[in-house]
């Protein structure tokens, strides 16, 4: 089967990862390649490394109107980038979009792949989550539905690798100010902490108000770990026995008998979770841990855009990570 695929903004870190899962994906044909300043490059251009077969694709400028005949496009502009344009594509092209304009958007379902695979299939639009939400709302996921957790007293300490910022990170992100350096940012503003609040309440049926997050910028290229710290009666047993309920069928999910290291995951789509608790102290601790570019962008969209093409879900996603 060849299922004729796009990506719209190839050149960028999330784009590129897309292109490189697509690239040895047995289904996906990648046909069409877009993008704004890189428009009128070949691939091999961008990607020294792309195979053969792709080296000469011509990345076209971006214009939903001017589309080659398609079944799937994956969507990886900036968010705010695509909403507007993404609305002009026909509803017979399904869209994965990477980007953030669609997340709990009526219309679009929410791209929690190993979560909600159920409320995916069938969809011709489908958001992936951001790529701090990925990691917190997986390891989450089995306390908040068993009800071992309080919704609204989440507290998620977050670290990620500099590609989480995109090609084009600007100011702050180069070398001399991200090596050897450590930043939090986003202090109870980030985008994400509303994104975070709506999922874990549609989870747990209450209220996240209460949630705090704050992601900080550490000196690696990829890799992401959230450590969250949550107020309840749970043992750690009770915790895991949760987790491996919750992800018993589920290809992608690790349950780790250590806390979980970003190297583990590095250039796959797993997510790796955690969990250590004392009732004696009302605290249970679920860390998550993810490539920031897989399971936090590229491999999930991929993993997305198989469950609704009805391909099985590890389709061009079994590689082991990167290690070293
Ligand atoms: N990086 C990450 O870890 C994650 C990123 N995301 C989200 O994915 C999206 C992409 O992020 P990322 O790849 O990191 O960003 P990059 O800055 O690396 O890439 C952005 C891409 O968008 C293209 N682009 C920008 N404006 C336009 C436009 N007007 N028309 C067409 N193409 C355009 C650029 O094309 P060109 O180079 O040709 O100008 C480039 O290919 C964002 O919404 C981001 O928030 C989500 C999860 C994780
Ligand atoms: C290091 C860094 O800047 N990371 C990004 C994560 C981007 C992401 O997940 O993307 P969405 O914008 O699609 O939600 C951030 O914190 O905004």
């Amino acid at each position: 089967m060849s299922i004729r695929t796009g990506i719209v903004g190839i050149s960028g870190f999330g784009g590129g990862e897309a292109l490189r899962l697509i690239a040895a994906h047995p289904a996906f044909e990648l046909v069409y390649a877009a993008g704004d300043s890189t428009a009128g490059s070949r691939i091999a251009d961008r990607f020294p490394g792309a195979p053969h077969g792709l080296a000469d694709l011509v990345i076209e400028k971006w214009d939903p109107e001017a589309l080659p005949e398609l079944d799937l496009l994956f969507a990886s502009l900036p968010t705010g980038a695509s909403a507007e344009a993404l609305a002009r594509v026909p509803g017979s092209v399904r869209i994965v979009d990477i980007g953030g304009d669609h997340r709990h958007v009526d219309g679009w379902a929410y791209g929690l792949a190993d979560v909600w695979p159920e409320r995916i299939a069938g969809q011709r639009r489908v958001a992936n989550p951001g790529c701090f939400p990925a990691a917190a709302l997986t390891a989450l996921a089995p306390l908040l539905t068993e009800g071992l957790i309080a919704p609204g007293t989440i507290v998620i300490d977050a670290k990620t690798g500099v590609s989480g910022a995109g090609r084009g990170g600007g100011d702050g992100f180069g070398y001399a100010t991200t090596n050897e350096n450590l930043q939090p940012y986003g202090l109870l503003k980030h985008v994400h902490m509303p994104e975070m609040e709506t999922t874990i309440g549609l989870l747990s049926g209450g209220s996240a108000a209460g949630l705090v997050f704050t992601p900080h910028l550490v000196p690696m290229t990829r890799g992401l770990l959230v450590t969250m710290y949550c107020r309840g009666q749970a043992t750690t047993a009770q915790c895991r026995d949760a987790a491996r309920a919750f992800y018993a069928d589920r290809p992608f999910v690790r349950l780790s008998d250590a806390p979980p290291q970003t190297k583990w995951a590095a250039g796959s789509n797993l997510c790796f979770v955690h969990y250590a608790a004392d009732p004696a102290r009302d605290l249970v601790m679920a860390l998550g841990v993810v490539d920031n570019l897989g399971k936090g962008a590229a491999g999930q969209a991929v993993q997305n855009a198989n469950i609704i093409c009805d391909l099985p879900e590890t389709t061009g996603l079994a590689g082991m990570p990167v290690w070293p």
